[in-house]
């Protein structure tokens, strides 16, 4: 019998599993199922989404391997007997913004720029309200009642992971360098975590920090377990998993000069360097990989979900906001989306909320809404890009992926507007498939060669003042 391998990707919005031939990548097959909506999420329901899917898929019983890459930064909280002592808080819930304020001063003694200064040194990250240590600071100060039943500290793919394993033993729990680098208790070396950093957190001394039980973080290709006879009679291996940014690298081959632009939930310009990044600006997270390199990575809390809101707004569908869209001209009339629905993160506006600027009795139509949204998306990664490039990314050229990548009128804009050649391959889940990738890595014991098609999107259209007026509004909104 053929034996494949699969690749999960429990992200924000919903869950996906495929199954690859380990050589060439082959998708066999594929499913998905959704998660609840909210940014406080019981781990329960990703899941029973996940089995849901897996069922669909068909088992794993013809696997090999599977690999579980997930949103980053969700904090989920196992008291002594493993069970989760609260919802997990995801990485788009910013409660914690003030917690973050408190951790950056409080590791500069005081001094807000030292205290960037020094969490950049440490971790590559100024910490923001995505980031796991400051929902433990949340814990700590509202919830102390829980926070003093913590025993282990993982986040979504390491307790997916681990539920796979069907162990309940806290000490078995793992996890890998790129996903441990979001948590913002893990060095910038990618080599141990700051226990000094999640007692800071937590508001505890160093010892009792040490006492806390953190994922083993593994090796690239490293498995420890195996799937439980809960959801297969073959032996599958589980490999060491990744955060969702570093599984779409691995499913992309992603180079350095070419930057992932993902369009999901979240907005992701990230790119690899072999070298470790961190920015004391806290524009860019300068996370970790899941080959043993840096990611370096610019998020912003609102993407896909700009045009979900806005086309719900308008009460039409994808393909009718698409074409209202294309039918106006760039610029959209003059009319601007600066579009933090969500708050923002890139920049670091948690409490920013959305706004259309520039509308008169003229311009203010269903095609320039459309457009002007479109823009405000693509013009929100352009300013997400430039950041990467003052740290120095050099990025040359860019590959767009992610939900929101299926709209036409998004992959007409983007690449003038970033400024950079724009390919995008298939429509599809490179997350999962980067997932599939290190599975097959723990499979056959080397990383195959996955190769992935990609067109170039166009370049037209003239965007100087859509950019200008996005500038402008980007901290003003
Ligand atoms: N045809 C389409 N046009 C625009 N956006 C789409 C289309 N189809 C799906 N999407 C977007 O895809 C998003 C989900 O993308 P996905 O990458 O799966 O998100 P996440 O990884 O955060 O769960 C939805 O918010 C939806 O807006
Ligand atoms: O917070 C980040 C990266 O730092 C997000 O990219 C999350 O990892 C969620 O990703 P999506 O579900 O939106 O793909």
């Amino acid at each position: 019998m053929t034996k494949y391998v699969a690749g999960i990707d429990s992200s924000t919005q919903s869950v996906k599993v495929l199954v690859c031939d380990p050589n060439s990548g082959q998708i066999v097959r594929q499913a998905s199922a959704k998660h609840p909506d909210g940014t406080e999420v019981d781990p329960q329901a990703w899941l029973d989404a996940l089995e849901q899917a897996l069922s669909e898929v068909g088992g794993l019983d013809d696997c090999l391997a599977v690999s579980v890459a997930g949103q980053q930064h969700g904090m989920v909280l196992l008291d002594e007997k493993g069970e989760v002592i609260r919802p997990a808080l995801l990485w788009n819930d910013t409660r914690s913004a003030k917690a973050a304020e408190d951790l950056i001063e409080e590791l500069g003694n005081g001094d807000v720029e030292a205290g960037k200064e020094a969490w950049a040194k440490a971790t590559g990250s100024v910490p923001v309200a995505s980031f796991t240590a400051t929902k433990l600071r949340w814990v700590a100060d509202n919830e102390p009642e829980n926070a003093a039943r913590i025993r282990a500290i993982c986040l979504p793919h390491d307790w997916l992971s681990w539920k796979l394993s069907g162990s309940e033993d806290l000490n078995t729990l793992t996890t890998d360098r790129s996903d441990a680098s979001g948590t913002a208790y893990f060095d910038l070396s990618g080599d141990h975590y700051r226990y000094d950093l999640l007692a800071l957190a937590l508001k505890i001394d160093e010892e009792a920090a040490k006492e806390i039980i953190l994922p083993r973080v593994l090796a690239p290709s490293e498995s420890t377990q195996t799937v439980s006879e809960k959801y297969t009679k073959s032996e599958v291996k589980i490999g060491p998993g990744c955060g969702d940014n570093a599984g779409a690298a691995l499913g992309l081959g992603l180079e350095p000069g070419v930057a992932s632009v993902s369009l999901g939930t979240s907005g992701v310009v990230a790119a690899v360097s072999s070298q470790p990044v961190s920015d004391p600006s806290g524009l860019v997270a300068g996370f970790q990989d899941a080959t043993g390199n840096w990611l370096p990575l610019a998020c912003t809390l609102n993407a896909s979900r700009i045009v979900d809101v806005v086309a719900r707004m308008m009460q039409v569908d994808y393909r009718t906001f698409d074409e209202l869209a294309l039918k106006a001209e760039p610029g959209a009339g003059g009319i601007t989306l600066t579009p933090y629905f969500a708050g923002e993160r890139t920049p670091n506006l948690p409490e920013a909320t959305a706004s259309f600027t520039g509308m008169n009795m003229e311009n203010t139509t269903p095609e320039n809404l459309a457009r002007a949204t479109c823009e405000g998306l693509c013009a929100l990664m352009r300013y997400a890009l430039d950041a990467m490039n003052e740290v120095g990314a050099g990025i040359e050229q860019a590959v767009l992926i992610g939900g929101g990548a299926k709209s036409t009128a998004v992959t007409e804009f983007i690449s003038p507007i970033l400024g950079v050649p724009v390919t995008a391959p298939e429509p599809g889940e490179y997350v999962a498939l980067g997932a599939a990738r290190q599975a097959a890595w723990v499979a056959l014991g080397e990383l195959p060669e996955w190769t992935t098609d990609a067109a170039e999107l166009p370049r037209k259209g003239d965007y100087t003042e859509t950019l200008e007026r996005a500038r402008n509004r980007a901290l003003d909104y």
